[in-house]
């Protein structure tokens, strides 16, 4: 019998991925022969230098890229396997998506934003993801931004809702891709408290990619890349802690 990710208790997984950019006289070698295993219900950041291959990893598990070689798997799903048209309708289910661009639509209003996710799938929410997005409204504050616009809206208001409509859908695996990275440090801090207690409070699973030591600490593990690799997977850990890593890191490279 094979041993599934689930069987591991993991929400993704991945072996041998490597990822190449140009030409076969020039490659670059974006990742290589990267294998992991991201834990269900927990809070994982991907720490690294510009350049060590944060968003191609990140790319390559969410399924918006192909890769070179190697597998991907989310849940007990292979998704190198799946034709395009598939792997549309999985990210559209399963996987959540929060930008440190916040991509809301301009035109809609922070209601109509956060149920966007439904809309696509031409569905509207059950009652009780009617309930689930409510609680979500109200434990991030938006309740009285609902008719407004998000040029209306603070940064950390947009991000707050970004969060809300990536995680009205209970995906399977939410990718942060530097949510912080336009917030000022306090509201970029209340932004990572609520992604951690979504981990912590309702067993989100999360991912997501920084080169900030202050956003890294809230995450309950921390993979570093170097150069492509992975080459260290560490528990909870202090900015300073992580800081120290990461200098050390560059120093030697
Ligand atoms: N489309 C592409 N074509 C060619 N090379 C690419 C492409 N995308 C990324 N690369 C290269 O692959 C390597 C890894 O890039 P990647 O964007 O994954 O790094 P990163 O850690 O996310 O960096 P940053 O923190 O600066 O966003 C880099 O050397 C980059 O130049």
């Amino acid at each position: 019998m094979q041993i599934t990710p689930s069987d591991l208790g993991l929400i993704a997984r991945a072996v041998g991925l490597t990822k190449r950019y140009g030409s076969a006289a020039n490659p670059v070698t974006a990742l290589d022969d990267v294998s992991l295993g991201l834990r269900r219900g927990e809070f994982t950041a991907i720490m690294g230098p510009s350049g060590s291959g944060k968003s191609t990893l990140m790319h390559l598990l969410a399924g918006l890229d192909q890769a070179t070689s190697g597998q991907v798997w989310l849940g007990d799903t292979d998704i190198t396997e799946l034709p395009d048209a598939a792997l549309t309708v999985l990210r559209r289910r399963r996987i959540g998506f929060v930008f440190q661009s916040f991509n809301l639509v301009p035109t809609l209003d922070v209601e109509a934003n956060i149920l966007l996710p439904f809309e696509l799938d031409g569905r509207k929410p059950s009652g009780i993801e009617r309930a689930w997005i409510d609680e979500l409204v109200d434990a991030l504050g938006l309740r009285a931004r609902l008719r407004h616009r998000p040029h209306e809206l603070s940064g950390g208001q947009q991000q707050r809702v970004a969060i809300a409509r990536a995680l009205a859908t209970k995906p399977d695996l939410l990718f942060a891709d530097e949510p912080t990275g336009n917030l000022d440090s306090r509201t970029g801090r209340e932004v990572l408290a609520l992604l951690a207690d979504a981990a912590k409070t309702h067993g989100q699973s999360i991912a997501m990619v920084t080169h900030d030591p202050v956003a890294a600490s809230f995450a309950d593990r921390i993979l570093y890349l170097s150069d492509g690799r992975i080459v260290r997977d560490s528990v909870r850990s202090t900015p300073e802690e992580i800081s120290s890593y990461m200098l050390a890191m560059e120093a030697a490279a």
